[in-house]
């Protein structure tokens, strides 16, 4: 995997620098900074103890993890969210607890999201009156089929 240097500014001495649990991995582990309760359906914005300076060229996304999701309800409000190269300040997380009864005790250190570094590219928006054409056309929102149906017969 093609690497890049982020410099990275702790808090205190105690937060973790983010880290790939393993080889290969997109995603380097960010942790609260903090205790938190978070209530059914309760959301909160939470410093994770790392400010870094992303290259221009590349952003940073904060996803959710998997397991938390599947395990806890944990997930984020604004996944992916957006760390632009210039932002110097804490990367926060907007957390929320998903699940619609049980509360969920985060402690400090807890990994509870991921920072995927990539590459972007900065559109020039060029206003024309007609687009070019493609297969795909104004179709959208399941026009290929496939789509999860309300209805107990399932997906159509
Ligand atoms: O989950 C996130 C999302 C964003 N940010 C920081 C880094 C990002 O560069 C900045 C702005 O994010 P965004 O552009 O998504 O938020 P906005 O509501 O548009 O704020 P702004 O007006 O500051 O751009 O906030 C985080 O720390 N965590
Ligand atoms: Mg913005």
């Amino acid at each position: 995997m093609p690497e890049v240097d982020v410099p990275v500014r702790l808090t205190t001495p105690e937060d973790a620098v983010p880290a790939y649990a393993l080889p290969g991995d997109a995603g380097a582990d960010l942790a609260v900074a903090e205790d938190v309760v978070l209530a059914p359906l309760q959301r909160a914005l939470v410093g994770t103890g790392v400010a870094v300076a992303i290259p221009e060229g590349y952003a940073g996304f904060v996803h959710p993890r998997s397991g938390l999701a599947h395990r806890l309800g944990l997930s984020l409000v604004n996944a992916p969210g957006t760390i632009d190269a210039g932002y110097r300040g804490e990367i926060k997380v907007n957390l929320v607890n998903l699940d619609p009864s049980t509360p969920l005790t985060l402690r400090r250190g807890d990994r509870v999201a991921q920072l995927v570094v990539q590459p972007v590219v900065r559109a020039r928006f060029v206003p024309v009156q007609q687009l070019p054409e493609s297969r795909r056309g104004a179709g959208g929102h399941g026009s290929t089929g496939g789509h999860a149906s309300a209805s107990p017969k399932g997906v159509g």
